[in-house]
């Protein structure tokens, strides 16, 4: 072969791997005979290991598309990617973990038990098991309240015990509704700080769904700025904040500025 002939590689060897993808995804659902489009041409690439939070008022279809990328929405028309693969095929090989704004423990199992549960379905060891639980627990700061019950816990605690029991099974992908919509804001900032750790640690793809402008802000790499009706991308944001974010960040002016922005784009919709 002569080497005029070689040619560049194609794109899919040079580009990042992909996290998530969303690409032309469109979902709408039908509402008392009227079609309502709850994600129009959403086009979305985040990088393996990048943490991205999607923020937009009510109904903008942030949580459909999360429930896209968890497997448990089909699409409309388009194509979502987890993990380089499909949803269904994420999930079924636990590449995934998903936690909602509520902890829905077991209410009888204690806070162990609870964790583990996912490796249980899998059919791993009662010792193994036992012992991943405990190890995540450690790491969200539980360490001690193994033999509880959940509702022993404050709510903050049931959400860590959620997401412990989320990195059971080693996903890749992390995707996370509003997890902590419910808590106190000093709790909140606590979390904030404790799920920033976790991911610098794992290192795990982060979708983030949330309604707080510096939640977004101080979390994310990218942040997701949504509008309703119909459910769609207005625009995605840089935050160009250094690495690991600190507490002091959210007082410096590079921060405001960067929620000035989407504070515009979420009134404005991008016009
Ligand atoms: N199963 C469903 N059947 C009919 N309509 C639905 C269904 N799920 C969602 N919708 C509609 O799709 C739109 C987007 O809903 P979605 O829950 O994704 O919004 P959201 O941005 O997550 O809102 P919120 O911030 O209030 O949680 C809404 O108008 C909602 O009513």
């Amino acid at each position: 072969m002569s080497q005029s002939t070689v040619t560049t590689p194609p794109a899919a060897v040079v580009s990042p791997p992909v996290g998530l993808a969303a690409r032309g995804v469109n979902r709408a659902f039908t509402v008392k005979g009227k079609e309502l489009v709850a994600l129009q041409d959403v086009d979305l690439e985040i990088a393996k290991g990048e943490f991205v939070s999607i923020i937009g008022p009510s109904g903008c279809g942030k949580s459909t598309l999360l429930r896209i990328f968890a497997d448990l929405l089909p699409v409309t028309s388009g194509t979502p990617v987890v993990d380089g693969v499909t949803p269904q095929l994420a999930r079924e090989d636990r590449r995934l973990g998903v936690v909602f704004q509520s902890a829905n423990l077991m209410p009888w199992r204690s806070v162990l038990r609870n964790v583990a549960l996912p490796l249980e379905v899998m059919g791993r060891s009662k010792a193994g098991r036992e012992k991943t639980a405990a190890e995540l627990l450690k790491m969200v700061g539980l360490e001690g309240y193994e033999k509880h019950l959940p509702r022993q816990l404050s709510g903050g605690m049931q959400q860590r015990v959620a997401i412990a029991r989320a990195l059971s099974t080693d996903p890749k992908v992390l995707l996370m509704d509003e997890p902590f919509g419910a808590l106190d804001e000093i709790t909140r900032e606590r979390l904030n700080q404790e799920l920033m750790e976790i991911w610098a640690r794992l290192n795990p793809t982060v979708l983030f769904i949330t309604h707080s402008i510096p939640e977004a802000v101080y979390l994310s790499n990218r942040v997701v700025v949504m509008a309703a009706r119909p459910g769609r991308v207005v625009e995605v944001v840089d935050v160009d904040l250094p690495q690991p974010r600190t507490p002091e960040m959210r007082d410096a002016p590079e921060f405001h500025a960067i929620e000035a922005r989407i504070r515009h784009l979420l009134a404005t919709g991008g016009h």
